[in-house]
């Protein structure tokens, strides 16, 4: 299996051959299923798991820090949301090879890490799964020396249709430079389909349109993920609008694949906008498990990464339901005493979840010690 943080699959192969007795297992599962079951609710086998949490996943797209932290220094309006989108576009490269997703969290799980960058400035990122039934994932990130903050929240929901699986991807991801104030950008992501259940290769596919907003710049950009044809196109396309909102003109044109070269057009001259073969993953920093918490991703469902890596399936599924079992029986306990679940580092917002950390000082210094002790110190809530 490709390691999804040291060698990403790019371009080239994105396809997975099931072994035979694996497709029997898929078919077996899939023969209680009827088109439009919810997956969730599905126990999957453990060969379609990427060995990390889902909470860890969304961290592959602060692989690529440098876009973001530049755009902020871009003057330019307009290049300054060029530059946002560019980062958007940035994190899907990285992904393991044909059908795989990562583990889904339990309710109350979170995953910490740090990021220092060659000018000593540094990035702090938390995210916690706030709810179990519906799962929502909720996630920050920020770099506060260099103005930079991102908040988001992700309700996967996956549907069975036939011969693949749709994970329609709703919730909403906000990207903020703190040093501009009003200055948001909205963003929303694709879909993603796995395809190749029944019959033929497995691989995953993005599709449908995704959006970054900024209402105080005017600026919009569609961005369309193409998914493959059965005669014609190509995997991993994408086309894509620059626009201002009001007026509805089109200053550049993105086409391109996620997977390889993306190019931007502008008034007819086209240009390499992002390279996803050439891209340096800027490597991230986490606590060694041993001074984890009990439900810091890593540490929590370590024995099941375990079994991962040296593919025993029995012991996977065994390893996995042990943490859901403990899981489930907690959520009972407190569902019979009447206790509401409340989320350690995010609270409800509008339809989604923000990061409960207020006030943040406008010094970068002083906002720096304020989120690091906040990621790093918040006291555990009491059992
Ligand atoms: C700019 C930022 C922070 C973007 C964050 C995007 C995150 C939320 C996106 C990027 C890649 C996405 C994953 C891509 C593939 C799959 C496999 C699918 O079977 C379940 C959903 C899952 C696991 C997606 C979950 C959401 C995901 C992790």
């Amino acid at each position: 299996m490709a390691d999804p943080i040291n060698n990403p699959a790019t371009d080239g192969d994105d396809t997975e051959i099931v072994e035979e007795g694996n497709r029997s297992i898929l078919l077996d599962l899939i023969s209680q299923l009827t088109k439009g079951s919810d997956l969730h609710r599905v126990t999957l086998p453990t060969f379609v798991l990427e060995p990390r949490s889902m909470l860890e996943r969304i961290t592959d797209f602060m692989s690529h820090p440098e876009i973001i932290i530049q755009a902020n220094h871009l003057e330019d309006p307009v290049a300054r949301f060029v530059a946002v989108t560019r980062y958007f576009l940035s994190g899907w490269h990285i992904k393991p090879k044909g059908v795989k997703k990562p583990y889904n969290p339990i309710l109350g799980e979170h995953f910490r890490s740090k990021w220092t960058f060659a000018d000593g400035t540094e990035a702090f990122y938390v995210a916690e799964q706030v709810s179990h039934h519906p799962p929502i994932s909720a996630y920050y990130y920020a770099s506060p020396e260099n103005n930079i903050s991102i908040v988001g929240d992700l309700l996967p929901k996956s549907k069975f249709q036939g011969n693949s699986a749709a994970t329609l991807m709703q919730g909403e991801i906000n990207v903020s430079f703190t040093n501009r104030p009003g200055e948001e950008y909205f963003i929303t992501m694709p879909n993603v389909y796995a395809r190749g259940i029944l019959f033929g290769t497995m691989l995953m596919e993005l599709g449908d349109v995704a959006a970054v907003k900024c209402p105080k710049l005017d600026l919009v950009c569609t961005l369309d993920f193409k998914v493959k044809g059965y005669f014609t196109g190509t995997y991993n396309g994408i086309a894509g609008k620059i626009k201002r909102i009001s007026t509805g003109e089109v200053l550049y044109d993105i086409s391109g694949k996620w997977s390889d070269e993306l190019y931007i057009t502008e008034k007819g001259e086209k240009q390499i906008y992002f390279d996803a073969k050439t891209a340096k993953i800027h490597p991230k920093i986490i606590a060694p498990e041993d001074q984890q918490e009990a439900n810091e991703s890593r540490r929590l469902w370590s024995k099941l990464t375990a079994a991962l890596r040296v593919n025993n399936q029995t012991l996977a599924t065994e390893e996995k339901g042990k943490v859901e079992d403990a899981q489930r029986a907690k959520s009972k306990a407190r569902e019979e005493k009447g206790i509401p679940h409340i989320p350690r580092y995010f609270e409800p917002q509008g339809d989604g979840f923000t990061i409960k950390l207020k006030n943040i000082s406008s010094d970068p210094q002083v906002a720096k010690k304020q989120i690091s002790d906040f990621v790093f110190s918040t006291p555990a809530p009491s059992p």
